[in-house]
C-alpha cells in the first residue's frame, strides 16, 4: 500500500503497545499496524515539578510505560517484543498538568478550569526498541512529544455536569473526550486532531520514516518537514514493499500547499477509506466529486472473505505452505484433491486478504497465516475458525429468524431443541467435544496473556478458573506468576480429556483440574476466582445463582472477570455487539452493567481495564464485613 510502508516496516517484528488507552490502539489499528496490547503498570507518579516543561513530563512517562513493559515481557520469560511503543497524553492549562480526573468533583474542577480557555494538549511517545543479548534486554530509545491547542467553549453549570454524569470525562486526560460528547465543549483546535485523542499518528509516521528510511541527501529537498513524507517519498524508500498494483494505477503527487492527494487514475482513498472519484475537466479544474461507498463495499463483502478463510484452513492449505514453501496453484490443487480452477481462485483471494503472497515462484504464506492458521503454530487460531465454520455460520444464516422470533436457532442449526442443547451439541461424541475443546483452547491461549497480565495479580496465590477449560489461561498464569496454584473447574466431560491440551512449560505442575458444575457443586476455596467468557453466555437466574455462590467467598478475595466490555451506548466494539447476535440467553454488558451486577454481590473496587484485544478485564475485591 502506497500509504503506509513506514507502517509496513514493522510487519514482521513483534509489536508491543504498552497502553489500555482503547483511542490509541484504534488510531494504531486503523493506520494498519499489526500489534499485540499489553497495558503497562507503571504509576503515574513522577515529580512534576522536576520537570522544565510539562512536555518533558508526558515523554519520561511514555518512556517509563514502555520500558517497564519491555521489562516485564522480557523477564517472565515471554518472548521479548521488538518494538515496544508508549505514549503519555496530558492537558495543560496555566503551567498546571491536568490527568485524568480521580473522580467525578476532580472532573468538575479540571472542566471548570477549561471552560471558555485556549490549553495545550501534549502527548509524549516512546518508540522503544529491544533485543536481547546473553539473556539481557537491551534497548534503544527514540521519543517525542506532540503539542495541539484547543479552546473550550465557556461551559454552563447545567452542561458541565450533565457531561460529568455521562461517564465520559473518567478515563480521559483534562476530564473530556474530544472525539465523542466532549467534541461539543471545543471552539477550536489548532494541531493534530488525534494527538488530543490520545496518539500523534502524523508524526509517528515521520518519525518512524526517520528511523527506518534515512533518506538520501539528494532527496532530502522533496520532504517537506510539516507534514507526513509525501507519498512519493514513502514510495522510493520503500523497499519495494509497496503493492506494485498500487503504484501504477495511481502514480500519486501531493499537491503543494494542501493535504490532498490528487491520483493520475482520479481515484484516490480519502480519510474515511472512501474512495474520492475526481474528474479533471481539459483546464485542469476539478468537475465533481462524488463520494464511492467503500465501507458499505466490504460490509458486503465481509461473508465472502470469512468463507474464504473458513475453506482454505479446511483444506490445510495453510499448513501445506508453511511445509512445503511456496506453491503454484496447480500443485496445491492436487495436494489438496480440488480442481486447479476453483484452487487458483481461492489462492488468489486469500492474497487478496493478505493471507498469502504471490510471486513468480507460486503462493506461500503470510506472515498472519504463518503465526494463526497453520494447526500446530504455537498461537494457531485454527480450531476456532474451523468452530467458526462449523457452528456460527450455520446459526448466522438463520439471523432473520432469530431477528423475528427473538431466539437463538440452535434448533435448526442442530436439529433439536433443549434446554442444555449447546453442551449437548458440544459434547454430544467424543470428535466433537475434542474438536469443541480444541477451539475453546486455541482462542483462549490467543487471549491469555492479555487477561493475565491485564492487572498485578502477583498478590493471589491460590486461584480458581471457574470453567476455565484446557487450562490455557491457567498455564500462562503460573508462567508469569511463578507463586501461584491454579486449579482449572469445569465440567467432568471437559476435565477428563484435557490432558492433550497440557503444554511442556516448567511451571505445568502448578495447575490443577477439579470436576463440577459451578451452578450446582461447591466451589475449590481461593484467593482469587477467575470467569473468563463465562457471564455473557448465562441468563440473569444463572449468573444470580453463580454470583451469589461466589458472594459468599473470604472476604479480601478477588474475583476477575474477562469480557468483551461494551461502551456506554452498547454499540462498540462491533465484535462483541455482532456476538449478540446468536441470542444465546446472556447477553453483553457495559463497564458499568458489569461494575453494578458485580457490587450488587458485594464486590468493591471494581477496575476495568480495556485491552482492546478479544477480551477486557474487570478485577473486584470481596467486601470486608463490616461487622
Ligand atoms: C484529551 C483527551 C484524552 N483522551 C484519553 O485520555 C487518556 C490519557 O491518559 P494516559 O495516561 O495518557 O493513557 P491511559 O488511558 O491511562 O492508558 P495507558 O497508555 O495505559 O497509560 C488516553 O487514554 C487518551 O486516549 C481521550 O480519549 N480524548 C481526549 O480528548
Amino acid at each position: 500500500m502506497a500509504l503506509n510502508p513506514v507502517i509496513g516496516k514493522l510487519v514482521s517484528k513483534r509489536v508491543v503497545l504498552a497502553s489500555a488507552s482503547p483511542r490509541r490502539q484504534e488510531i494504531l489499528a486503523n493506520a494498519g499496524l499489526r500489534f499485540e496490547v499489553v497495558p503497562s503498570w507503571f504509576k503515574e507518579t513522577l515529580e512534576k515539578s522536576s520537570f522544565a516543561a510539562p512536555y518533558e513530563y508526558a515523554v519520561e512517562t511514555a518512556k517509563q510505560k514502555a520500558l517497564e513493559v519491555a521489562n516485564r515481557m522480557h523477564l517472565k520469560h515471554l518472548r521479548t517484543p521488538d518494538v515496544v511503543i508508549g505514549a503519555d497524553t496530558i492537558v495543560t492549562i496555566e503551567e498546571q498538568i491536568l490527568e485524568k480526573p480521580v473522580d467525578k468533583q476532580d472532573a468538575y474542577k479540571m472542566l471548570s478550569r477549561l471552560s471558555g480557555k485556549e490549553h495545550s494538549v501534549f502527548t509524549g511517545v516512546a518508540i522503544v526498541h529491544c533485543s536481547s543479548k546473553d539473556n539481557r534486554l537491551e534497548t534503544e530509545v527514540t521519543d517525542f512529544y506532540e503539542e495541539t491547542k484547543v479552546k473550550f467553549a465557556e461551559l454552563s453549570e447545567e452542561l458541565l455536569w450533565d457531561y460529568i454524569h455521562s461517564g465520559e470525562p473518567m478515563d480521559k486526560a483534562g476530564g473530556y473526550g474530544i472525539q465523542a460528547l466532549g467534541g461539543m465543549l471545543v471552539e477550536y483546535v489548532h494541531g493534530d486532531f488525534l494527538n488530543v485523542v490520545g496518539f500523534p499518528l502524523n508524526r509517528f509516521c515521520k518519525k518512524l520514516a526517520e528511523l527506518y528510511y534515512p533518506p538520501p541527501k539528494h532527496t532530502i529537498h522533496h520532504i517537506k518537514h510539516d507534514s507526513i513524507p509525501s507519498v512519493e517519498t514513502f514510495e522510493i524508500s520503500s523497499d519495494g514493499e509497496c503493492n506494485s498494483s498500487d503504484n501504477t494505477s495511481c502514480k500519486s503527487a501531493k499537491k503543494q500547499n494542501s493535504s490532498e492527494i490528487i491520483c493520475t487514475s482520479g481515484k484516490c482513498r480519502n480519510g474515511n477509506g472512501n474512495y474520492n472519484v475526481s474528474m479533471d475537466s481539459q483546464n485542469g479544474v476539478k468537475e465533481n466529486t462524488t463520494q464511492f461507498p467503500t465501507k458499505l463495499l466490504q460490509l458486503l463483502d465481509g461473508f465472502k472473505a470469512s468463507k474464504a478463510l473458513f475453506v482454505s484452513s479446511k483444506l490445510k492449505i495453510f499448513d501445506l505452505l508453511k511445509e512445503k514453501g511456496a506453491m503454484s496453484s496447480v500443485d496445491v490443487a492436487n495436494q489438496v484433491k480440488a480442481s486447479v480452477c476453483g484452487t487458483e481462485r481461492l489462492l488468489d483471494a486469500c492474497t487478496a486478504l493478505g493471507l498469502l503472497e504471490k510471486n513468480h515462484q507460486g503462493y506461500s504464506n503470510a506472515e498472519l497465516a504463518n503465526l494463526y492458521l497453520v494447526s500446530d503454530s504455537e498461537s494457531s487460531l485454527y480450531n476456532f475458525v474451523l468452530y467458526c465454520n462449523d457452528r456460527l455460520w450455520p446459526l448466522y444464516t438463520h439471523l432473520e429468524l432469530a431477528v423475528k422470533e427473538g431466539t437463538s436457532q440452535n434448533h435448526c442449526t442442530l436439529g433439536k431443541k433443549e434446554e442444555d442443547l449447546f453442551q449437548d451439541f458440544c459434547y454430544q461424541s467424543t470428535e466433537m467435544k475434542q474438536r469443541f475443546m480444541s477451539a475453546m483452547h486455541s482462542i483462549a491461549k490467543v487471549t491469555a496473556r492479555d487477561v493475565a497480565s491485564a492487572f498485578d495479580l502477583s498478590q493471589f496465590r491460590v486461584v480458581c478458573d471457574l470453567g476455565g477449560c484446557t487450562g490455557a489461561l491457567a498455564y500462562e498464569l503460573v508462567e508469569i506468576y511463578p507463586e501461584m496454584k491454579v486449579t482449572v473447574f469445569d465440567l467432568p466431560d471437559v476435565v477428563t480429556n484435557v490432558s492433550s491440551f497440557q503444554p511442556s512449560g516448567q511451571n505445568t505442575t502448578q495447575v490443577f483440574f477439579s470436576s463440577g458444575d459451578f451452578f450446582k457443586d461447591n466451589l475449590p476455596e481461593a484467593d482469587l476466582y477467575i470467569l473468563s467468557r463465562v457471564l455473557h453466555d448465562w441468563s440473569e437466574e444463572k449468573i444470580h445463582t453463580l454470583l451469589s455462590k461466589l458472594s459468599v467467598c473470604k472476604p479480601g478475595s478477588a474475583l476477575l472477570v474477562a469480557e468483551t466490555v461494551l461502551d456506554e451506548k452498547r454499540t462498540c466494539p462491533a465484535r462483541a455487539v455482532l456476538q449478540s447476535l446468536t441470542m444465546t440467553e446472556g447477553k453483553q454488558r457495559s463497564g458499568l452493567e458489569y461494575q453494578q451486577l458485580l457490587e450488587k454481590y458485594g464486590f468493591t473496587n471494581v477496575q476495568i481495564k480495556i485491552t482492546g484485544n478479544l477480551l477486557d478485564v474487570i478485577l473486584c475485591i470481596k467486601k470486608m464485613s463490616t461487622h
